[in-house]
């Protein structure tokens, strides 16, 4: 499986500009790499200026827009996450979309990140979200929700084999970032495509270093704090084997430790 993970610059507030980008960068990255799974960073649509959101949240358009850009392209498309706006609440939300174009996933952000004041504007998301790539399960949480295992390794248990991470991670905490990425993967046996973007809003500088880490630990690709596009090819079998080398699963002891 070919993923091409898009390390973006957002032009904060520019919805139909950030629109006109990522459509360009998509198209660029499928000529020349031929990934079957194109990932985003979060919020890309407007970035994070939360008060203006009421003019710049999207109502609608870009999910139809994205599913038209997968079926025209003919790739998976884990499209980082947008702002989005329905029944007067806002959400940072991502959208999952297969190569003929059909939805196969909505994930609304669970955990809302208070050092941003995230929930003093957003309503979080209700529910986890699982999709299909081919017969492999995946996995979307966005950025925040990075720091919960508990609800990464919930995913692991019903079968994710693959974790998407779309981020604006500010770079002062790319250590946490780094560190992060490389345990879920490590103690979930399971591979991490993590999209981090770049750029510079509001006086905060976004760090990049999005990565994909294989099951084992190993670091595939790593960027670095300026925009690219890393084009991995991951063997999803090696989930299994690593889980056959350390039983893991098979070892845990959840009436010693699980808890509400
Ligand atoms: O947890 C962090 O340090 C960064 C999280 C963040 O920036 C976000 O969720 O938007």
């Amino acid at each position: 499986m070919r993923i091409s993970l898009l390390q973006t610059d957002v032009v904060a507030g520019q919805p139909e500009e950030n629109r006109k980008r990522i459509g360009e960068w998509i198209k660029r990255t499928v000529r020349k790499e031929r990934p079957d799974v194109v990932v985003l960073p979060e919020m890309w649509n407007m970035g994070f200026l939360f008060p203006r959101l009421g003019e710049l949240a999207d109502r609608g358009e870009l999910p139809r827009w994205l599913s038209a850009v997968a079926a025209e392209h003919g790739v998976y498309l884990v499209a980082g996450s947008i702002a989005e706006e329905e029944a007067g609440g806002f959400y940072n939300a991502s959208y999952m979309f297969a190569p003929d174009g059909r939805r196969i996933g909505h994930y609304r952000k669970i955990h809302l990140f208070r050092l941003l004041k995230e929930e003093k504007y957003l309503k979080p998301g209700g529910g986890r979200c699982l999709f299909r790539i081919g017969d492999v399960t995946a996995g979307t949480i966005i950025c925040y929700d990075l720091r919960f295992p508990e609800l990464v390794r919930s995913m692991v248990l019903d079968g994710m084999q693959i974790l998407f991470v779309p981020a604006g991670w500010p770079r002062p905490r790319i250590r946490h970032w780094r560190i992060l990425n490389q345990a879920r993967a490590v103690e979930n046996q399971m591979f991490v495509v993590a999209v981090n973007r770049v750029g510079e809003e509001e006086g905060t500088l976004y760090g990049g270093h999005s990565m994909v880490v294989d099951p084992w630990g190993e670091i595939l690709a790593e960027g670095d704090g300026e925009e690219a596009v890393l084009t991995v090819d991951i063997d999803p079998t090696a989930v299994r084997r690593v889980r056959t080398t350390i039983p893991v699963f098979e070892d845990r002891r959840p009436e010693m430790y699980d808890r509400k």
